[in-house]
């Protein structure tokens, strides 16, 4: 699939912009008139850094608001496009974007609209030139693809064609099914845009909330079979207007909107694959994604391993051993095991630098993990120790793939291990539930799609969670079983800036247990130190839900927290923070499937009460 990027979607001038989907591996890019018009360069040096960066200019967007005005602002419009088609010639671009008019269209009639802009079509052939006409959402009179294509028929030029754009498609909530009726050589253009659902008005939600592909709520996998049915052979591109984009790294966002392509294609042709239907889109697939299983370990960076040790041991993990050449330790309880690392920990007080996750094929997982434009981050090894594929996620998490006989590989890595045996008697954690990792606020669509992609996770619907610092939106994704969980939390911007370091923002590893009351009241016995949860959410839990008073008294006792879902109920604590992390026991009974999301704020207040008083 020919793939292309809309200008608009970058942060930098138009060379900047250019050299960075180069870079990532677009084959072209849509130009936006703003760019140029501020541009240094002169339309023959942009054609010639094209040509030089073998990057085709796809598609130009010089006007719009053509169609239904009266016969003296016809004129006035068609000088006005003459410039522009002479700019192209300069430009070596053939196609040109029309919206559907917006704001000067005074007369509501299609008859008009076909013989005005049948004009235009004319007078382009003159020069070479291809019109594709959108219609969006909030077009005056032409909102719907399916008018628009009406306005293309009549026009009947073989230079006047449709550009579809999936976001005023869906955005109104309008069936995309008949786009497969339409001929795919009279779609000229198809821009791409995933948003989140949200309601407000259609304008401002286009233009300041769009999102790659795989980053919102729209279904673009059947968006794309749509398109295949009609034929489509042309080129696919990105045209997302979103303000953290604008001001967000040029070659990042590139990678990023490159990916998003990717993986969309991916997660096309496996819906077509059952159809047994051609596709002249020539959609590529991913090599074979990989259903995690478990997760293999997390790992803690920290200039001061004891106090990490400690913590491990209050909550009843056994050492398993220093590494034999690293500063390295392995603790483990039953599947749960932590690597804590000392190495380039300098001024890292505790932190969790990343995990891995077991998966039936480690290699084909690394595979994707490369077409999907990762950062490769090999695990340092020697001779004969395990290899591990490895990736930086753009919240520079480094994720690993293993595989239950890789972990017995690595595992042995460890001095000790296999030799010191976890006490026995005492209740303990059986695995890590889920990793909540802290996101810079100009990262999280970017690590959403990045997890789901890389990892094959499955995306929940998003939740807003009050605190102290401002509102933190989170995002859970996860395997469809379960297995594997992240959850990630967007910093507030406010907090961000007055710490100037994201990772300030705690992120934690969850562990799992079958009997929190027994863990936490032997943890306590050994000296660890809960979060303090305030008496008055005991008060408003006894109101929520009939609990026996023990339980109640048992909850506040060890500073529980608790919540209950149609299947069944969860019990959990917090450590205090270490750091920028800290730990989590989680009990969830009879298929409990959430986080305890009414604890959050609970949460984030006693973690903002407490390091406070331990900042000043
Ligand atoms: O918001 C706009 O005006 C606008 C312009 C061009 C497009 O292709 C589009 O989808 C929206
Ligand atoms: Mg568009």
């Amino acid at each position: 699939m020919r793939t292309s990027i809309a200008t608009v979607c970058l942060s930098g001038t138009l060379e900047e912009k250019m050299l960075a989907c180069s870079k990532a591996g677009f084959d072209g890019i849509e130009i936006f008139e703003q760019d140029l018009l501020v541009s240094p360069m002169s339309p023959e040096e942009v054609r010639a850094m094209a040509d030089r960066l073998g990057l085709g200019l796809d598609l130009f967007q010089p006007f719009r608001d053509f169609e239904g005005v009266t016969e003296a602002q016809l004129q006035a419009n068609l000088h006005r496009a003459e410039a522009k088609f002479q700019l192209m010639n300069r430009l070596g671009m053939d196609l040109v974007l029309l919206c559907s008019n917006v704001a000067t269209a005074t007369i509501d009639n299609d008859e008009l609209f076909i013989a005005q802009l049948r004009q235009l079509a004319e007078l382009a052939a003159g020069y070479g030139v291809r019109i594709a006409y959108e219609a969006l959402a909030w077009g005056k009179y032409v909102n719907t693809y399916q008018h628009s294509w009406r306005i293309v028929q009549g026009v009947d030029r073989p230079n006047f064609g449709l550009c579809l754009d999936s976001f005023h498609i869906l955005s109104r909530g309008d069936d995309p099914a008949q786009i497969a009726q339409i001929p795919g050589e009279k779609i000229f253009f198809v821009q791409l845009a995933d948003a989140p659902v949200l309601s407000m008005d259609i304008l401002s939600w286009s233009r300041h909330y769009r999102l790659f592909p795989g980053q919102g709520g729209f279904a673009l996998d059947e968006f794309m079979l749509h398109l295949v049915r009609s034929g489509y052979a042309g080129i696919v591109s990105l045209e997302i207007f979103n303000d953290v984009f604008r001001q967000s790294n040029v070659e990042r966002t590139a990678i990023d909107g490159l990916r998003s392509l990717k993986w969309l294609q991916s997660q096309a042709a496996g819906l077509l694959a059952g159809s047994g239907q051609h596709s002249a889109l020539e959609l590529e697939a991913l090599p074979g994604a990989q259903e995690a299983t478990a997760f293999d370990f997390a790992e803690i960076r920290t200039e001061d391993p004891e106090r990490v040790a400690g913590m491990l041991a209050q909550l009843g993990f056994a050492f398993k051993g220093q590494h034999r050449r690293k500063p390295v330790q392995l603790w483990a309880s039953g599947e749960a095991r932590i690597i804590i690392n000392s190495q380039r920990s300098r001024g890292v007080e505790a932190a969790v630098s990343g995990f891995g996750v077991q998966v039936p094929d480690p290699g084909a997982g690394g595979a994707r993990g490369t077409s999907l434009l990762a950062t490769k981050v090999p695990r340092q090894q020697t001779h004969h120790e395990q290899e591990l594929p490895g990736f930086l996620a753009p919240d520079e998490t480094e994720v690993f793939f293993s595989s239950p006989a890789n972990t017995r590989n690595w595992e042995r890595e460890f001095l000790d291990a296999g030799e010191a045996a976890p006490e026995t008697g005492n209740p303990a954690v059986d695995g890590i539930d889920h990793i909540n990792l802290a996101q810079p606020w100009q990262c999280f669509d970017e690590s959403v799609l990045f997890y789901s992609s890389v990892l094959n996770l499955e995306m929940m619907p998003g939740t807003e969670v009050p605190s102290p610092m401002g509102l933190v939106r989170s995002q859970v994704l996860r395997t469809a079983d379960s297995c594997v969980r992240l959850a990630l939390n967007i910093v507030p911007q406010g907090l961000e800036k007055a710490i100037e370091r994201h990772h300030e923002y705690p992120e934690h590893v969850a562990l799992r247990t079958g009997d929190i009351v027994q863990l936490a009241r032997s943890a306590r016995a050994r000296g660890m130190e809960f979060l303090p949860v305030p008496a008055n959410y005991y008060e408003d839990l006894a109101a929520r839900f009939e609990l026996d008073g023990q339980l109640l008294a048992t909850l506040k006792e060890l500073n529980l927290l608790y919540d209950r879902d149609e299947q069944g109920e969860f019990l959990h604590f917090y450590t205090k923070t270490l750091g920028n992390m800290f730990f989590e026991v989680v009990e969830r009974r009879a298929g409990y499937d959430g986080y305890g999301a009414p604890n959050a704020p609970v949460r984030l207040a006693a973690q903002f009460e407490s390091n406070r008083w331990s900042r000043n």
